[in-house]
């Protein structure tokens, strides 16, 4: 199984996007925290930002919206170059359309969950998806404490995505470090978002290297 990181620059230096992305060259894609402080309570970058990080970097971009009414505008993120969308299902009111939307512009497309949110309806809709995205603190802060009681829910979707045989990657957000990751590599995940791990480590690219080692291990 591909392990994947991708650092999350919630906590990066918004004023030097360009040289804090050059700061993680191992990473698989770069995670980018879109925040509209209605579906959450901050309120962090939107498409604009977004399209000059897409042409600033060197790494695909995996575009993580905690936005109300992301029908109107997660294609968009498609449109901007993103590699990947992600939308909140509870705040989605067609997914399957969004996310035929979104792979239609030519990104990949995936569904988030809260923690309290029931993962089961998603798991019937994998032909739609390329990636199933478990929160694993409540949306909205970086640095906060990973959720352990998470672990059944990764693995009730690694069991659904491995019986559908299908390439949907299962990638976990939330409290990721080198304390954490093997927890929720053994529960299933493949994808990791790491910010202030990566970004609150002297030297984030070993930092990668060393949450990608950890979690190739827990495997
Ligand atoms: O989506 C997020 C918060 O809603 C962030 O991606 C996430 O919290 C990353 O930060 P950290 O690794 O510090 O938890
Ligand atoms: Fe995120």
């Amino acid at each position: 199984m591909t392990i994947r990181i991708t650092p999350s620059i919630l906590n990066a230096d918004f004023a030097d996007l360009t040289g804090e992305l050059a700061r993680i060259p191992s990473a698989d894609l770069v995670h980018v925290d879109v925040m509209d402080n209605h579906f959450v309570p901050n309120l962090t970058l939107g498409l604009p930002v977004v399209e000059r990080i897409v042409a600033a970097s060197a790494l695909p971009v995996d575009a993580h919206l905690m936005i109300e009414d992301p029908d109107r505008w997660a294609p968009g993120y498609a449109e901007a170059g993103c590699a990947s969308v992600t939308f909140h299902a509870e705040a989605s009111v067609a997914p399957i359309r969004l996310a035929r939307e979104i792979r239609a512009a030519g990104a990949r497309a995936a569904v988030a969950v809260r923690p309290t949110t029931d993962i089961t309806p998603y798991l019937d809709l994998l032909d739609e998806l390329d990636m199933l995205l478990v929160m694993t603190v409540e949306p909205g802060f970086g640095g906060q404490r990973y959720l352990g009681a998470m672990a059944a829910k990764i693995a009730a979707a690694r069991a659904a995505i491995d019986a559908s045989g299908r390439d949907v990657w299962l990638q976990v957000d939330g409290g990721i470090s080198r304390e954490t990751i093997a927890l929720a590599a053994r529960a299933g995940a493949d994808t990791f978002v790491a910010g202030s791990a990566v970004y609150g480590s002297p030297d984030p690219d070993a930092e990668v290297t060393a949450l990608r080692e950890l979690a190739a291990a827990a495997r």
